[in-house]
């Protein structure tokens, strides 16, 4: 799908201002937090309240919900298994610039496939990728 291994006047363009320097304004790690599970399992609700503790703290946090990218970046996809795929995929690159401007992404989808979440964490190297998974019925725990 990408044409870009087709080109050859396409490259990486550095800026003098990078990641260390953004995390030491900020006074914070730049990560991506991924909170995967059903629907209905809990996942919006711990990403809003997550991201409230950490605005609690003084720390800049961005929930991105999969309902939310699905009313705007991802609103051409559906549920088919390479749908989600594709979608898992755009959150990722945009988890990952999120993380690099320094800020702690939150990013809350369903994410079904272990294969589609491993390839967001392996855009985030050294530990910047945490993923939570919860539990399918979260009544059945609380009660
Ligand atoms: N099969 C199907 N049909 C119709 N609607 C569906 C379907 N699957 C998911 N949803 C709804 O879409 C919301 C976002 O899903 P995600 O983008 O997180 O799904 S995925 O990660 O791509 O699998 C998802 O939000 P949550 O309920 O908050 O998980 C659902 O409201
Ligand atoms: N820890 C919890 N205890 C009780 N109810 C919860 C809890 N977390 C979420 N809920 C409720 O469960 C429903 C689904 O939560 P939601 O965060 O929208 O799930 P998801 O984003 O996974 O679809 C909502 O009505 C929400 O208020």
């Amino acid at each position: 799908m990408s044409t870009l291994s087709n080109s050859t006047n396409i490259f990486w363009q550095e800026c003098q201002i990078g990641k260390p320097d953004r995390q030491k304004l900020l006074n914070q790690k730049g990560c991506v937090v991924w909170i995967t599970g059903l629907s209905g399992s809990g996942k919006s609700t711990l990403a809003c309240s997550l991201s409230r503790e950490l605005h609690s703290r003084g720390k800049l946090s961005y929930v991105l919900d999969g309902d939310n990218l699905r009313h705007g970046l991802n609103k051409d996809l559906g549920f088919k298994p390479e749908d989600r795929t594709e979608n898992i995929r755009r959150t990722g690159e945009v988890a990952k610039l999120f993380a690099d401007a320094g800020l702690i992404c939150v990013a809350s989808l369903i994410s079904p496939y272990r294969r589609d979440r491993d390839t967001c964490r392996a855009m985030l190297p050294d530990a910047n990728f945490i993923e939570a998974r919860l539990p399918k019925a979260f009544h059945f725990i609380d009660s």
